[in-house]
């Protein structure tokens, strides 16, 4: 059975070129992750061809508005059928509570299990710099664990942190918290715009639930082959 903590991110602009990588991946991979880039481009159509594969789906659009507007357009997102959505912690305590419940009240009016809603804390990307050019007082790392644990609290299911970050937060949000982390890199590997990188075993040894990997696996020479490699690192990881 493929392994359901890595999730690839189809960050590539049409379907076909989705379809593409999702055919060379085949049983390898079964999570996929849906962001910005391909939905902004061609829609729903990319959910229903992912579930026509039997695959599941992280739908990554990352809300970020007033707690009505969040909640309601989880709603229609929810409808779609995906298995994680989410938005920004910083929206703040209401937006992330309002949110949650909405999602529970509104998968129980259409009998399913809701997804899986977590919350981006800091974004991978950034680093020491753009923090401070933020004028944040708390370091960057007690703010993701602090984003954490409201985010808990609020009642949502996990966040998205980078891997830097996951051990601090499992230990403070307890082992059934889901610490999705982006900012995964295999030894050697371009870090291309991310900041806060680790391993893929180390993120999991870390404390991640789930692993977000995108070029690594779809601009290598041979995808299937990365994502294999990357697979056999995490084999031996609990
Ligand atoms: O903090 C975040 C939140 C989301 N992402 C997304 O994950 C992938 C990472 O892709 P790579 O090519 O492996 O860097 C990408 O789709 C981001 O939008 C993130 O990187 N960091």
């Amino acid at each position: 059975m493929a392994d359901e903590r890595i999730i690839v991110a189809l960050d590539v602009r049409t379907l076909a070129e989705a379809k593409a990588l999702v055919d060379q991946l085949g049983d390898s991979i079964i999570f996929y992750k849906v962001g910005m880039e391909l939905f902004y481009a061609v829609g729903p159509q990319i959910i229903t061809y992912l579930k026509s594969k039997k695959k599941k789906i992280f739908l990554d659009l990352k809300l970020h508005d007033i707690p009505n507007t969040v909640a309601e357009g989880l709603i229609s997102l929810m409808k779609l059928g995906v298995d994680i959505f989410n938005v920004h912690a910083s929206g703040g305590f209401t937006m992330l509570n309002r949110a949650a419940q909405r999602v529970k009240e509104e998968a129980a009016k259409m009998g399913i299990e809701p997804p899986k809603l977590i919350a981006i804390t800091v974004l991978t990307s950034v680093n020491a710099d753009d923090w401070a050019k933020l004028g944040m007082q708390m370091p960057l790392e007690e703010q993701v664990v602090r984003l954490a644990k409201m985010v808990k609290e609020a009642g949502l299911d996990g966040v998205v942190a980078s891997p830097k970050e996951a051990a601090k937060i499992r230990q403070a949000c307890g082992k059934d918290f889901m610490i999705v982390t982006p900012g995964v890199r295999p030894a050697g590997a371009s870090a291309d715009d991310q900041s806060r990188i680790a391993t893929p075993a180390q993120a999991l040894r870390n404390g991640a639930s789930q692993l977000v990997i995108g070029r690594p696996i779809y601009k290598a020479d041979d995808p299937r082959a990365a994502a294999k490699k990357i697979l056999a690192e995490i084999a031996v990881v609990d």
